[in-house]
């Protein structure tokens, strides 16, 4: 075990039926990196990243975060740990407002959430204040000052990642998993969602482990990046050494990756 290591994947295999979506593969994220994870279709990228959230049980294998072992740990369990997974904004929530969905972060009980003394009678005033101050530190950072009243629902869709990354910085996350951000997202406010995952990386030291097909995306944001192929990891690099690497372009992608 390294400290150096924030996830370590060790030997896991995932059967669905007859077929072996992720097989004995290992893999790592070290803290502070932003760790891109990309392949074919079919790679078994979504199971392998699934079983790192707590969302399927592998079959074999490990999953260490931060030095513990958490394999088969439930999504809310590994929450409390500090590996948090970014999700759409739920249904229930998009009629709150940009502000009020950053307090309504889980706290560190079941049930319990951070903010909102109209949602929790029990809550002191004080602890409110500071939740609010809170939201309205990650609100700045993330320069969505212009829209912190407004209903999340009805925010652009690159608005809505920012407030999603927002939520994983209401709970100082030591861990971020990142499901296919671009998705749904024009350039413009890709560019700026980028810039911000940047900047918590960078300015907050938070870890990102990245699953993403725009692959502009993963040289700009991912290093290293680690390849999957057929359930199992083939390469793992800069973005310019696996674009360089003719093999696994031809191999895996079938065309060449552009150069962004
Ligand atoms: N719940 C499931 N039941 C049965 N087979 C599954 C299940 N989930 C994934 N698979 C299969 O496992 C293999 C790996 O799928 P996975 O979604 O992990 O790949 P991926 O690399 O994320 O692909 P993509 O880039 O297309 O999302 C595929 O053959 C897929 O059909």
């Amino acid at each position: 075990m390294s400290s150096d290591l924030v996830i370590d994947v060790r030997n896991v295999t995932k059967h669905f039926g007859g077929l072996t979506a992720v097989n004995n593969c290992s893999l790592s994220v070290r803290r502070g990196s932003v760790t891109g994870l990309i392949g074919p279709n079919g790679a078994g990228k979504s199971t392998l990243f699934n079983i790192v959230a707590g969302n399927i049980v592998p079959d074999e294998g490990a999953v260490i975060f931060d030095g513990a072992d958490v394999t088969g740990l439930a999504p809310h369990e590994l929450f409390r740990t500090g590996m948090l997974r970014t999700f759409q904004i739920a249904h229930e929530f998009s009629n709150m407002t940009a502000l009020e969905n950053l307090m309504m972060v889980p706290g560190d009980q079941p049930g319990e959430y951070l903010g909102n003394a109209w949602f929790r009678p029990g809550i002191s005033k004080s602890r409110e204040t500071e939740v609010r101050k809170k939201a309205l530190d990650v609100i700045d950072f993330l320069k969505l000052g212009h829209v912190r009243n407004e209903l999340a629902g009805n925010l652009s869709g690159g608005q809505k990642k920012l407030l999603e990354l927002g939520r994983t910085m209401m709970v100082d996350a030591k861990v971020v998993l990142l499901d296919e951000v671009a998705a749904g997202v024009n350039r413009t406010l890709l560019n700026d969602l980028a810039a911000n995952i940047e900047r918590m990386n960078r300015e907050l030291g938070y870890t990102f482990f990245v699953i993403e097909h725009d692959m502009d995306l993963i040289g700009r944001l991912c290093d290293p990046v680690i390849v999957m192929a057929q359930g199992e990891k083939i390469a793992e690099g800069p973005m310019a050494e696996i674009r360089a690497n003719p093999a696994i372009v031809e191999a895996y992608f079938g065309t060449p990756v552009e150069t962004a």
